[in-house]
């Protein structure tokens, strides 16, 4: 098992490179499914977990994915899809592998998932994807497991309100519709960058989707798509936890790459609590010195503050003056991190859906164990200012959202390091055998 040991004292400085979003591509391979002529190329590809068992999913269904390493690309061709039956070892693996739904049974009139089921931070029904394509003429069959889909007839657009303005429901729905007869509308849709990002994607593809980015999207169905070269957005998310790094240890970092449109209730945040947030048109400047006020956040859907940064925000949070509160309204259970952060001696109590941070006091070293891809960023992040060392362990979470975490941070300055448990326990020998 590997850990990260992080040595707090450190005020990072420097620049930073942010990588294509995750949950941008995700959605991005998945509609790679959609064109049945040409070849794909998308570019500024993170090579992550989740990236690799999104295009194992694809290489199952007989599609060819070539992900390249080196050139941070990955070329799909579609014309060749055989199967519509996604394996359970894959999908169960990540969530996410739930939006190649839309596009099988747009493509081949068939799906066969395995139910994704609940995960760390929530049950996460997908209640509001089997809605939005039921409308849409899908005949679903729910049991053992597994969620199979049908197309007697032929897809249809029609209007679809979302109860929920869930991102992977307006993913499915749009990818689905991008192929069926007549026009869709989507209201309630939800309005994150990475659908916006799908949406282009889909209309670089031949496509014909309109209103992207606001929550009522019109998508008119066309007979085939093709293929196309097209570039992933900048990760928001990663950029916000390497501001969230800077500020934290009171350091100044250039976030390059970082939107800052796609960042605005980070920033605003940030501000507030005094943090110096400088935007540029190739990244985001980010200063802190001294004290920092503390604020009240609320994560809600896009524009309002990601749930993706509430653990991170609520790292730095810690680092401020007085009481701050966070509320979660997003997912049900996403406050896993904080009885990890308590075992480094942080000061919080939950109520509810809301958590009361006492921030400004000393936090200590400790073994920590990541809940979710962003609490074990934000794990790191406050051991970049505990005294003493900090252990972070089930790394496989932040494998799934960051390129090389530990690279990064250590070009920013910080003692932070990767290591095996065969090292650490070679290291212990060597120290004991010299005392
Ligand atoms: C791979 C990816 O892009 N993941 C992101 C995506 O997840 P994901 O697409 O799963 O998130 P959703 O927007 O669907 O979920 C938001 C809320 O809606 C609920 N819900 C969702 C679908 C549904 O059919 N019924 C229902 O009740 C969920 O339980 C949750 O409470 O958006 C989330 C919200 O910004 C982010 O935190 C995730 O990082
Ligand atoms: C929750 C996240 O991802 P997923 O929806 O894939 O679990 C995330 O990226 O923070």
């Amino acid at each position: 098992m590997e850990k990260i040991i992080v040595r707090g004292g450190k005020r990072l400085k420097g620049r930073v490179r942010v990588h294509g979003a995750k949950n941008a591509v995700l959605p991005l391979i998945a509609a790679s499914i959609l064109p049945s002529r040409g070849d794909l190329v998308i570019q500024d590809v993170p090579m992550l977990e989740d990236v690799k068992t999104i295009t194992q999913v694809l290489e199952s269904l007989g599609i060819k994915a070539d992900l390249n390493e080196e050139k941070c690309s990955i070329k799909i061709n579609a014309e060749n899809l055989t199967s519509t039956q996604a394996p359970y070892e894959l999908v169960r693996k990540m969530r996410a592998s739930s939006v190649v739904m839309g596009p099988l049974l747009a493509r081949k009139k068939h799906c066969r998932i395995p139910l994704p089921g609940g995960c760390a931070i929530g049950t996460r029904p997908i209640d509001q994807h089997l809605k939005g394509l039921k409308a849409l003429g899908v005949e679903f069959e729910i049991g053992q497991g597994y969620i199979e889909g049908r197309v007697p007839d032929r897809l249809r657009g029609t209007k679809i309100y979302l109860d929920v303005a869930s991102v992977g429901a307006t993913q499915n729905i749009m990818m689905a519709a991008a192929l069926a007869e007549g026009r869709t509308i989507i209201e309630n849709a939800a309005c994150e960058p990475e659908n916006v990002d799908l949406a282009n994607f889909i209309n670089a593809m031949g496509g014909r989707v309109r209103g992207a980015g606001t929550d009522t999207i019109r998508i008119d169905g066309v007979d085939f798509l093709h293929g196309t070269e097209y570039c992933v957005i900048p990760d928001r998310v990663e950029a916000g936890t390497y501001m969230a790094a800077a500020a934290i240890t009171r350091g100044e970092v250039f976030v390059e790459g970082a939107l800052s449109d796609h960042l605005k209730p980070v920033i605003a945040k940030m501000r507030e609590m005094g943090v110096e947030v400088l935007e540029g048109e190739n990244g985001i400047h980010v200063r802190a010195e001294g004290e920092l006020k503390s604020v009240n956040v609320k994560t809600l859907p896009h524009p309002g503050f990601p749930t993706d940064m509430q653990s991170q925000m609520m790292a730095l949070l810690l680092t401020a003056n007085g009481t701050s509160t966070l509320t979660e309204t997003v997912f049900e259970n996403r406050f896993m991190h904080v009885e990890e952060m308590k075992r480094m001696d942080a000061k919080m109590k939950v109520d509810g859906r809301t958590v009361m941070i006492e921030g400004g006091h000393p936090l200590s070293g400790t073994t920590v164990r990541s809940t979710d891809l962003r609490a074990g960023a934000a794990l790191v992040l406050l051991g970049l200012i505990a005294d003493g060392e900090t252990e972070v362990t089930d790394l496989y979470h932040i494998d799934r959202g960051y390129v090389d975490l530990v690279g990064k941070l250590r070009a920013l300055g910080a003692d932070v390091e990767r290591v095996t448990e065969e090292e650490l326990q070679e290291r212990m020998k060597a120290k004991h055998s010299y005392a």
